[in-house]
């Protein structure tokens, strides 16, 4: 049986008549990359401040790393490290002053603590950055700071709340890469984001809205269900047109992309470039194929018209 990294059953938080996170299961493996894709406001930093163990849940089973969680939340802090989108280092320190000082925090021993923060330097790349003020970096170079400092005490696990939100997409494919290299050594990483690029990149993926996980698999098998569902129009008046499709009960989305229309239909929909001609109406001159499912559609799919279809 694979080894869990992560297991938890009805995982519940409760904010006044709030429910931020709504009996969510997760199940994941260690040494995987597991995504929290989800819109402002859906959950996913609750869920992982819950997880780390700085956030009591209201309801539910948690086990992190084998630890019960939260009566085992100060042991599991050892083994973890937690990346949050708020920038959380001293800005008017120099990347090495800010790697000692986390390094005390962390309770390194002395004999460990240089080589460990010469491993990390090197490892994302920061030698030429290790006597500048974090005040004087670009976003990405920072992001890499604190990527360093959260896995400074090679947690086994690592915990990043939109580690990229700020940050342009080059660096954000640099990034990943140090994820990869980091998930390729062991380290289980649970990373939440609203960046569907990113979130296509992780080993599996749950999407939640309003608190709820609404779909929870692989990239490739989210987007592989909603093969023959995804019609992509070209021709005149596509304004007037998406006008009619997005009051219709057959059709989930309709978003334009340039000068096509990508149009996502509900599974009930048998032949969907029939239902497409039928809805537009006679006298439209549209051409109409079926289109790859991607990332975006699945999230339309599994959030829009008030819940999963
Ligand atoms: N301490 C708190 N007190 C009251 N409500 C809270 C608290 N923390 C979060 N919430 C609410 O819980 C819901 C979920 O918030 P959460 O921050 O977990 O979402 P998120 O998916 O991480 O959003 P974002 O992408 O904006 O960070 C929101 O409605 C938020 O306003």
């Amino acid at each position: 049986m694979t080894e869990l990294a992560i297991k938890a059953q009805g995982l519940t938080r409760l904010f006044g008549d709030l429910t931020a996170v709504d009996a969510i299961d997760l199940q994941i493996e260690r040494g995987r990359i597991f995504g929290f894709l989800g819109p402002n406001g859906s959950g996913k930093t609750t869920a992982i401040r819950m997880l780390c163990g700085l956030l009591t849940p209201s309801a539910g089973e948690v086990t992190v790393l084998g630890h019960p969680i939260p009566r085992q939340a100060e042991l599991l802090r050892r083994e973890i490290g937690y990346m949050t989108q708020k920038f959380s280092l001293f800005t008017d320190l120099s990347t090495l002053e800010n790697l000692r000082f986390m390094a005390s925090i962390y309770g390194l021993p002395r004999s460990r603590r240089k080589g460990r923060i010469e491993a990390v330097l090197a490892q994302f790349s920061l030698q030429e950055l290790r006597d500048r003020r974090l005040d004087a970096m670009s976003g990405g170079q920072r992001q890499r700071v604190a990527l360093a400092v959260a896995t400074l005490h090679e947690p086994t696990l690592l915990f990043l709340d939109e580690p990229t939100s700020a940050v342009d997409p080059e660096n954000r494919r640099d990034f990943w890469e140090k994820l990869f290299d980091l998930s390729a050594a062991g380290t289980t990483i649970l990373v939440s984001t609203h960046y569907m690029d990113e979130a296509e990149r992780c080993h599996q993926l749950a999407i939640l809205e309003r608190g709820r996980i609404r779909r929870d698999d692989t990239p490739q098998a989210l987007m592989s269900a909603l093969e023959g569902r995804v019609v992509e129009v070209s021709g005149e008046s596509l304004r007037p047109l998406r006008e009619i499709l997005v009051t219709q009960p057959e059709i989930i989305s309709a978003a334009q992309q340039g000068n096509r229309l990508r149009v996502l239909m509900t599974p009930e929909v048998e032949d969907p470039l029939q239902c497409l001609d039928r809805l537009a109406g006679p006298g439209r001159a549209l051409e109409r194929t079926l289109a790859r499912p991607n990332l975006e559609d699945v999230f339309m799919a599994a959030t829009a018209k008030g819940g999963p279809a």
